[in-house]
């Protein structure tokens, strides 16, 4: 992607997120779940255009499928900017899709992080990096590390996050023909719960679990079929709540292979495993 730059426009990426194991602690009072994850980028993912507007007026274009504008999380991001800084600005949106919806690989959050960092630098307000990640917070337990921009090891809901290093593969993610709810996984009563916590993370991360894919494989025969046929390849697990799986190879030429010989079944995408988002080297700060 090319930078653009002015002083009334601004194209920005906003990648998707793999989580590499998830392991469920337990549950808070408030119903959110304790839980510890390490999130590493893919550089894929879709791209936000912000054009400055001066009356105040946020707009989105084009619409999601299924999604109001005004539940969008890009449009519920700059909300809580002019409110948090009583700004008078405003913006007209253009995005450009690319990552599959309710994937596990964190396409809203990502959405939601691109624009509180874009429009902080479009509106000239001047949130550090810690005040955008607590305005994401509020929008998800997921912003944070995209505002961040850090592949991280994290804990509490997510939002706990210590920078790490990781081998830098590349990855298949396929897309099971499935959208999965967050909100269901969790409320599910089949969900484990009381994975015991680490106490420091080992070298080898395919040695850990995701602890909602058993339950989600069960209620979605088609991931697991995907899950299954990926490793026959390579070794391979789902993101987050799914649906999306991947696989992990050590040459791009050997994850298009795996891609092209899926291409008949499922949708996919290859990316690069990436611990620094794209999206720091287009800001200011
Ligand atoms: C669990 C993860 C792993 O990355 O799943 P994915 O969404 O990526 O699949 C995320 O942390 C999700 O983050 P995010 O998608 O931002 O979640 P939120 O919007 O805050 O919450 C959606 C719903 O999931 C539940 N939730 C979410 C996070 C958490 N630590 N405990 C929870 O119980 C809550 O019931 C909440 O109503
Ligand atoms: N900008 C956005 N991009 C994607 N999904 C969004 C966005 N705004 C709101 N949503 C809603 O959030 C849900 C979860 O989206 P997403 O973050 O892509 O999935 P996941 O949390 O599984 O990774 C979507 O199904 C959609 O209803």
């Amino acid at each position: 992607m090319k930078a653009q730059t002015t002083n009334t426009a601004l194209t920005l990426p906003s990648p998707a997120k793999l989580n590499l194991f998830l392991h469920i602690n337990g549950r808070r009072t408030d119903g959110y779940h304790e839980l510890q994850t390490v999130f590493q980028f893919v550089d894929y993912g879709d791209t936000l255009r912000f054009h400055l507007r001066s009356d105040g007026e946020l707009t989105l274009s084009p619409s999601l499928p299924g999604v109001a504008d005004a539940d969008n999380l890009i449009i519920k991001a700059a909300k809580k900017l002019q409110q948090a800084t009583e700004c008078t600005l405003g913006a007209d949106i253009k995005l450009e899709k690319r990552l599959p919806m309710g994937g596990g690989i964190g396409g809203g959050s990502s959405n939601a992080a691109t624009t509180l960092h874009g429009l902080n630098q479009l509106w000239q307000l001047g949130l550090s990096e810690a005040q955008l990640a607590d305005i994401g917070l509020s929008l998800g337990a997921d912003v944070p590390v995209f505002v961040r921009g850090k592949a991280a090891y994290a804990e509490g809901v997510g939002e706990k996050l210590r920078p790490v290093t990781l081998p830098e593969p590349w990855y298949v993610v396929l897309r099971p023909d499935c959208h999965v709810s967050t909100a269901e996984v969790f409320c599910d009563p089949a969900l484990p719960r009381n994975t015991k916590k680490l106490e420091k993370l080992p070298e080898d991360l395919w040695q850990l679990n995701n602890d909602c894919q058993k339950l989600v494989c069960d209620k979605h025969p088609v991931v697991e079929k995907a899950l299954q046929w990926l490793l026959e390849y390579a070794p391979a697990r789902m993101t987050g709540t799914g649906s999306c799986v991947f696989a992990q190879f050590d040459s791009q030429i050997q994850a298009n292979a795996c891609l092209a010989a899926a291409a008949d079944t499922y949708q996919g995408f290859v990316a690069q495993g990436i611990n620094s988002s794209p999206l720091l080297k287009y800001l200011n700060t």
